[in-house]
């Protein structure tokens, strides 16, 4: 059986200061560890995630600065980041489809990898397609609506690899 299309696009390289925003966010950011598999923070919009509540936070200007620079390859503004902490490759994000509740619907979602290479894998539903991408230092990733309908994807457990935090943007309805 043909897979069903992986609406993804992958930008190698799109932070030129991928360095100084990750030693930003090591320093500036307040990280939430009411989630067990990883630590995570949310900025922009309130979201409700993965069962936690996140109140609405200002962007920190250089989370702002990456939000402006993943928009222009969207060909949209997001007014949500959430950032995920992967300290060890015993971090992880299971298997999920992100919900399109409360978003603009023919909007994109972007990440931004940054420290250490991570796998991100995308799965059929029905579990018989399998691929994998290597989330690279600096790397844009956006996934459109239509990604979520046939593919889950996670990011799974790995023997031993260093630190790396996913910036995550998401365009919210929600602005008057
Ligand atoms: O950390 C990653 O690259 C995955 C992020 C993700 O899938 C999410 O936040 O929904
Ligand atoms: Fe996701």
């Amino acid at each position: 059986m043909t897979a069903p299309p992986l609406d993804v696009r992958c930008i190698p390289n799109a932070l030129p200061d991928a360095d100084d925003v990750l030693a930003s966010l090591l320093t500036e950011v307040a990280w939430d560890d009411r989630m067990r598999a990883r630590r995570t923070a949310s900025f922009g919009v309130p979201y409700d995630y993965s069962g936690q509540h996140y109140e609405p936070a200002e962007m920190p200007p250089r989370i702002a600065a990456v939000a402006a620079r993943a928009a222009e390859h969207a060909g949209h503004p997001f007014n949500n980041c959430l950032a995920n902490r992967y300290d060890t490759g015993d971090n992880t994000m299971g298997f999920h489809r992100d919900s399109y509740d409360g978003l603009v619907p023919d909007s994109a979602i972007a990440i931004v990898s940054l420290g250490a290479t991570r796998t991100l894998v995308f799965r059929t539903l029905d579990r018989t397609h399998r691929i994998e991408l290597a989330l690279e230092h600096g790397s844009l990733l956006l996934m459109t609506r239509a990604t979520q309908r046939h593919w889950a994807h996670g990011v799974p457990r790995t023997a031993s690899t260093g630190l790396r935090i996913s910036l995550t943007f998401r365009r919210f309805a929600t602005e008057g």
